[in-house]
């Protein structure tokens, strides 16, 4: 009798889900304030970090700024400052635990509790697995999904403490479906996916702790440079055009504001996830052919060769 009643109470809860979802898909959602909130950000330094620091800046919250970068961060915190936002900056390298650790506890000591955290920094090593230096792939593996154990396991307390936070993971389509020769990054990126929905569903779980919200975000190619070259068949590249850096920053603002679990940028990228649950592999590798997913990176590999003559820039 018990189950019935828990089988129509999950039915509703359901439904409603869906309806709320449809909803917020098509009316603009009521956003959060984040006045007040201190946000930490990684990767600031770079591309998709200094739009997120700027955006948060416009919204009101206190900024923590961690890149690996000391100068490419320093100019994020001018630019945040301009806006008389406050903004700490801090060099870390998200490749190393201990060195996360340390900056988290000075980063408690020196400037508070962090509330909002957006783990954002990623890299690629953007070789042929075969010839790529084991440390190159590994370091993707650090930096993309070892990082957000270590910046959870320190910060999360203290958000648990409060029941009051929100953990924001920026992963990538690349974390949903895969592509040929960008290994490191895929099994990064699917690792950062599992992580993050493990820890949402952990938070759900535990009782008292609905005041710490999650949010993946899933973006297609974006043009920050860190993808330079990567492209699908030419015909299709105007109908799914590589993302407009700040339009991807908004889009995923919208998606955390209004405590939306998950958004994949743009909204296609949705059919690409699914046809990958759904259809058989053989079909999967159809469409990859005819649209040029199959090989979107090989170009990317010989722009990121050439660009770097086959140095590895350090942290
Ligand atoms: N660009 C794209 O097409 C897409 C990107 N993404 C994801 O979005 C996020 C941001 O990407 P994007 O802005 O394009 O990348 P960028 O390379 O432009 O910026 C990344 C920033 O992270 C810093 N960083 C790299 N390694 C470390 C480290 N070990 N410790 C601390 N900081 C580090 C970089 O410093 P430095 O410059 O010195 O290396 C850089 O400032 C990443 O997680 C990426 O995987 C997702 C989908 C598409
Ligand atoms: C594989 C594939 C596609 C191409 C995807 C690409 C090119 C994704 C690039 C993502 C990047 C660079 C993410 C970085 O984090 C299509 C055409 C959507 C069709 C379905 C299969």
């Amino acid at each position: 009798m018990i189950i019935i009643i828990d089988l129509i109470l999950m039915l509703i809860d359901l439904t409603y889900s869906i309806i709320s979802a449809i909803i917020r898909t098509l009316l603009r959602p009521r956003l959060k304030s984040v006045d007040g909130e201190l946000c930490l950000i990684t990767g600031a330094g770079g591309g998709l970090g200094r739009l997120f620091a700027l955006e948060f800046a416009k919204e009101g919250a206190e900024l923590v700024l961690w890149d690996c970068n000391t100068e490419a961060n320093e100019l994020t915190a001018k630019l945040v400052r301009e806006k008389g936002v406050k903004a700490h900056t801090y060099t870390v390298d998200l490749s190393r635990r201990d060195n996360i650790y340390q900056t988290a506890e000075l980063v408690r000591k020196e400037v508070g509790d962090v509330t909002m955290l957006v783990n954002n920094a990623g890299v690629v090593a953007g070789r042929r697995m075969l010839e790529c230096p084991d440390e190159l792939l590994e370091r993707t593996l650090l930096v993309n999904c070892h990082a957000l154990f270590w910046m959870t396991k320190a910060f999360l307390p203290h958000m648990k403490a409060r029941n009051h936070g929100h953990i924001v993971t920026v992963a990538s389509t690349l974390g949903l479906f895969s592509t040929a020769c960008v290994e490191d990054y895929c099994a990064s990126k699917f690792g950062a996916v599992g992580f993050h929905e493990s820890l949402t569903h952990s938070l759900l779980a535990e009782e008292g702790l609905d005041g710490i919200k999650t949010t993946l975000i899933c973006p297609y190619i974006v043009n920050t440079g860190m993808f330079a070259g990567c492209k699908i068949r030419e015909e299709l590249q105007g109908l799914i055009p590589p993302l407009d850096p700040l339009y991807c920053v908004q889009q995923s603002m919208n998606a955390i504001l209004s405590d939306q679990p998950m958004v994949c940028i743009p909204r296609v990228m949705y059919i690409a996830f699914l046809s990958r649950a759904l259809l058989p592999w053989d079909a999967n590798v159809a469409t990859y052919r005819f649209m040029g997913g199959d090989k979107c990176m090989y170009s990317f590999i010989k722009t990121k060769e050439q660009n770097t003559n086959g140095h590895v820039k350090p942290c």
